[in-house]
């Protein structure tokens, strides 16, 4: 290369970077002006606001000490506040008029690249990815939501549900179980067999097993890495045990997706189904295969793009139906109600729902619904791509917002009693008193939950069903929850329910009241 020309590049080289660096200063210093004018506590140099958090060592802390941190500051600066995590700003929001602005908005659809890398294994499909990537996985995945196909599935429903009944059944008079336990597998079943073309999920055992136990790991040690700085740089923890150790647990994870995947390859093959060709997608996992082969993906990350679904699916769906049986077990009188408009429905038949009968039941759907408000997802994160007024204040491009959906939906203007499972909060009249978004547990807008009518139908099903057929009390009264953050707002102390046949009388001496149950909790296996 002559020396002229590569003085020229060197020179242009130069030039770029000095824009570069002139436009990020620009940036930069804007950010930092207009994240200074929200209100929030006084932020050290670099640091920002980091040290509060930093006596955070679990899930649990998380929540205790975020929420309290986070409750006080909102009653102190508002309905909007901010914090510095080092260089990142982060808008807190928790009204409704605000989140809905924000959720509206093209300049906050980008999950934030922190959430995203902290959650690797949920990050490679629909749920973790930004832009026209995100948007052809969307694409492929709302196609098998319509109500039309919902309906198409009820058989399958139906059969994992009655399968579950006969597991149930056996627990009845075995004193206090943890009913997310017993059911966790009813809505992992589904979405594989509905959405991922797997067709017998019971060959699967071991791995539908391994599932929920690496899931709980993986989120515990997620959890884990988000309250320890030296961890915001990926290589810094990569290279730590700590990393070493998430890697191989989300391996050991993405083991049900990898069976999945092979299982289609095998049953495209038998067909004679020319993979390079554009062939006709039956269900997500065919998009899947399509996508990875044309990328040249491994197994490993083919299973990674269906993982999501996986999660997003069963984990959610299970543990707000683990809620519902709790909180009707904790409160008779629900119960009770939910019980008798089974009986309209139903008589004495216990026949499973058909679709339209589960699309009703309306006390039942008031019961989950509430449930989900209670224990939903607690907030959501989103990167700020373009500058959004908000609340008064200009939220900056380049900023993070977390939507705090816990405290929306705790909201006392809106629900007469905010912290108890009241399942009136869903009669029409309190649902037409209430602002539209002031119930978004499934998210509102373009990154809306697709499987939101999916987790309803499919509850019911199965709830209905147990209702009929069982009487739940348990040893917990609702002021006992203790709660940790995971992917929905969790229980540390499980789901503790006593299992009652309504065909026989209860047993007195086993009765939910006697203090014998209160020791029995301690001997779960807790999630
Ligand atoms: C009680 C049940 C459920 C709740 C409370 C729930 C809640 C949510 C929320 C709040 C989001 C937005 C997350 C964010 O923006 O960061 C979301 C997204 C998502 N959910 Fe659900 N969900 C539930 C059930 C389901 C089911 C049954 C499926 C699939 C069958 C599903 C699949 C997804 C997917 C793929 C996304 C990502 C969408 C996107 O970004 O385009 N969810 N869900």
């Amino acid at each position: 290369m002559d020396s002229s020309l590569l003085n020229l590049l060197i020179v242009a080289a130069a030039i770029a970077l000095t824009i570069f660096a002139i436009d990020y200063k620009i940036k930069r210093r804007k950010l930092e002006t207009l994240g200074n004018i929200i209100p929030g506590p006084k932020p050290l140099p670099l640091l920002g606001n980091i040290l509060t958090f930093v006596h955070i060592k679990n899930a649990k802390d998380l929540w205790d000490i975020l929420m309290v941190e986070l409750k006080k500051c909102q009653t102190e600066y508002g309905n909007i506040f901010r914090y510095w995590i080092g260089p990142v700003l982060i808008v807190f929001v928790c009204d409704v008029e605000d989140m809905t602005t924000l959720l509206n908005s093209q300049h906050a659809s980008m999950k934030h690249w922190w959430y995203v890398r902290v959650l690797n294994f949920m990050s490679h499909g629909a749920f973790g990815l930004n832009g026209k990537v995100w948007h052809g996985f969307r694409k492929a995945m709302v196609r098998f939501f319509p109500l039309k196909s919902i309906q198409s599935y009820v058989e399958v429903f139906v059969s994992k549900s009655e399968q579950l009944m006969s597991i149930v059944e056996t627990k009845v008079g075995a004193g206090v179980v943890n009913v997310h336990e017993l059911i966790k597998y009813y809505s992992l079943d589904n979405i594989s067999i509905t959405h991922l073309g797997a067709e017998d999920m019971n060959e699967m055992e071991e791995n539908r097993h391994d599932f929920f136990h690496h899931l709980e790991q993986a989120l515990d040690m997620t959890f884990r890495r988000v309250v320890k700085p030296q961890y915001i740089i990926d290589s810094i923890f990569h290279m730590s045990p700590a990393g070493k150790e998430l890697r191989r647990t989300e391996k050991n994870l993405t083991s049900v997706s990898r069976r999945i995947v092979q299982n289609r390859l095998d049953v495209l093959s038998v067909r004679g189904v020319d993979l390079n060709d554009d062939f006709e997608e039956e269900c997500y996992t065919d998009y899947i295969i399509k996508k990875g082969i044309k990328d040249g993906a491994t197994m490993q990350k083919m299973a990674l793009m269906l993982t999501d679904l996986v999660v997003a699916g069963s984990d959610t769906t299970g543990i707000a139906m683990a809620y519902t049986i709790l909180c009707l077990a904790m409160y008779p009188e629900y119960q009770e109600k939910a019980y008798q408009e089974q009986l309209d429905i139903f008589g004495d038949s216990d026949r499973p729902p058909t679709f339209k009968e589960a699309m009703g039941m309306p006390y039942l759907s008031m019961c989950y619904k509430e449930a989900i408000r209670l224990h939903g997802v607690i907030g959501i994160a989103r990167s700020i791509t373009g500058d959004v007024e908000v609340g008064g204040y200009t939220v900056p491009e380049g900023a993070a917002i977390y939507l705090l959906f816990y405290v929306l939906h705790r909201d006392p203007r809106f629900y007469c009693r905010p912290n108890e499972f009241y399942p009136d909060h869903f009669l029409p009249e309190a649902v037409s008193r209430r602002p539209k978004n002031s119930y978004i547990v499934f998210s509102h807008g373009s990154r809306n939950c697709p499987g939101a009518f999916y987790s309803q139908i499919s509850a019911k099903i199965l709830l209905s069903q147990l209702i009929r057929k069982f009487r739940f009390t348990s040893p917990l009264k609702y002021s006992d929850l203790r709660f940790r953050f995971s992917l929905m707002l969790e229980n540390v102390d499980g789901y503790p329910v006593e299992i009652h046949s309504r065909m026989q009388k209860s047993n007195v001496q086993n009765s939910p009241f006697s203090p014998t149950f209160i020791s029995d909790i301690d001997g779960l296996r807790l999630r």
